[in-house]
């Protein structure tokens, strides 16, 4: 079975990245070797058309994210004729937290059924009627109402599109067409940020806001209208028993590479035997000769056979790690620290924190391929680490601030300071953890992969709600110093555990990089 290949190809793959023998590419009949598989080509212009049309589900989700910020400070009476109290904010900025939480699972177990491309359309849709709801809006419900909606519609892109990703892009691009996704939702951040701050600047707040959420219906019309050149994925289309539609979607991701497209049938042979695979062990595992997979099988081949579950336990350690770690706490409120900090104009400053995550998922892009996802992560999170514990010793050099105490400005070098670590913790996020988690299909086999795609996503929603939640309470409690050293812990204790358990797949096609884990956790 080719995944089986997985552990030997990954000890060669280090030594052997920068060597691929060209000459291969006269020798039409020469059989493929692993390797050249791996290195096959530049990346075809219909994959970077799929990858720029999926991405907008990306900045979709990064602009509705990045959006309520600067919402939230312009609504002013707007809404049922008053100010907005903090619980009213609360409860607009996690109600969509807690809506993607609800919609990843079952977005996973639809997509399953129906196929990638519907989820996608199904969130489009579902992203015009938060956006159309929020902008009418004339009440506190009514924004909770649509933020909602737009929870769900965020929740099912973000586990769909790396899924849909993954599964189209030929292994060797395979990092770098998920990171794509991640960079446009940081640029999604970035264009919400640059929005909020013009508008609450120049325009009129109380049709600016709306306008502000409004907005993020264009780009989901946009997405709707390229559906029609978006194909389903040649992985659910062998699944679905498909496989002469998958075959041409395979070739048509080849482009013109000849390699490429001298392993066309090789991709769909080792898609296909991966399938009988997992319906032969399904079928065995009912043990009644019937592959009758109702969601209670999924869930029971994601949790009791090994390797689904330690490809489970990583992808939900990665996910958690990259929410727990508190990045979004700065997202969110990061023109909340800068206004304490005493800078004159917070939401500027804190477009510095949107412009340093995108800038350097830019230089992720180019990277994660050729570094490798596990070594990325363990070369990175360190200077997290790091920044953070810089950025508790700059607050608590300056005494002890909490948000109550907004007043007491630092002095201008203490903030400096601080705001250079920020900046430093978030590029080292932005490299790492940032993207990789979002590579979590890898890890599965086909069977269980929408599955456990879905749940890694809920954990991520989880501990984004709970960061989002818990940030502002833990300032009061713990002070600034010790919140973020706190942030610090996690990432020391993720760091050991990704040294422990997260295996590198880089350049493993998605058949190899699943057979990892067969046998423990991969890790060499
Ligand atoms: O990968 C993304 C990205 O890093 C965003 O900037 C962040 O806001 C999201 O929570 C995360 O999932």
């Amino acid at each position: 079975m080719a995944s089986q290949a997985g552990a030997p190809l990954l000890a060669r793959q280090d030594d052997e990245t920068d060597d691929f023998d060209e000459t291969r590419l006269d020798d039409s009949n020469a059989p493929l070797s692993d390797n050249d598989q791996k290195q096959s080509g530049r990346l075809g212009y219909f994959v970077w058309l799929l990858t720029l049309s999926a991405g907008i589900s990306g900045l979709l989700f990064g602009y509705d994210t990045g959006v309520i910020s600067a919402t939230l400070v312009s609504i002013g009476t707007s809404l049922s004729n008053r100010e907005l109290t903090s619980i009213d904010k609360s409860i607009i900025t996690s109600s969509t937290s807690l809506f993607a939480l609800a919609a990843s699972p079952l977005s996973s177990i639809l997509a399953d059924r129906v196929g990638r491309k519907p989820i996608i359309l199904v969130a489009d849709v579902l992203f015009i009627f938060g956006a159309l709801i929020q902008a009418f809006s004339v009440s506190v419900t009514h924004m909770v109402l649509g933020r909602s909606i737009v929870g769900l519609a965020i929740g099912a892109a973000s586990f769909v599109t790396p899924l849909y990703l993954a599964e189209l892009a030929p292994a060797a691009h395979r990092g770098m067409v998920v990171t794509m996704n991640i960079l446009a939702v940081t640029l999604g951040q970035v264009i919400a940020y640059v929005i909020g701050w013009a508008f609450s600047q120049y325009g009129s707040p109380a049709i600016g806001w709306r306008l502000m959420v409004g907005l993020g219906a264009v780009p989901a019309i946009l997405q709707c209208l390229l559906l029609f050149i978006m194909p389903e994925t040649p992985r659910w289309l062998v699944k679905a028993k498909r496989s002469d539609e998958a075959r041409a979607i395979i070739q048509k991701t080849a482009g013109s590479d000849p390699v490429a497209l001298q392993m066309v049938d090789n991709v769909l042979k080792d898609i296909e035997i991966e399938a009988r695979e997992e319906e032969d062990n399904a079928r065995l595992r009912n043990g009644d000769g019937k592959t009758h997979r109702s969601w209670l099988v999924g869930w029971r081949e994601l949790l009791f056979v090994p390797k689904n579950r330690r490809a489970l336990t990583i992808a939900c350690l990665l996910q958690g790690l990259q929410q727990f770690c508190g990045f979004n706490s700065l997202m969110y409120f990061s023109a909340t620290i800068f206004l304490m900090l005493g800078f004159t104009v917070p939401t500027l400053t804190s477009l510095t924190v949107a412009s340093t995550n995108f800038i350097f998922t830019i230089a992720a892009l180019l990277l994660v391929d050729r570094i490798g996802r596990r070594r990325i992560l363990l070369y990175s999170i360190p200077f997290m680490a790091f920044g953070l514990l810089a950025t508790a010793f700059g607050f608590s050099a300056s005494g002890t601030l909490t948000v109550a105490a907004r007043g007491n400005e630092l002095t201008q070098s203490g903030a400096i300071f601080i705001l250079i670590n920020i900046m430093l913790y978030v590029a080292a996020y932005a490299l790492g953890l940032g993207n990789v988690p979002w590579m979590q299909s890898e890890l599965f086999p086909l069977n269980v992969r929408s599955l456990g795609s879905g749940l890694a996503t809920a954990t991520n929603w989880l501990a984004n709600f709970i960061v989002g939640l818990t940030f502002l309470p833990l300032m009061d409690a713990l002070g600034a110093p010790w919140t973020f050293a706190l942030y610090s812990v996690v990432c020391i204790v993720g760091w050991v555990a990704v040294w422990c358990i997260y295996p590198e797949t880089v350049g493993l096609s998605l058949e190899e990089a699943t057979g990892l884990l067969e046998h423990g956790w991969g890790v060499r």
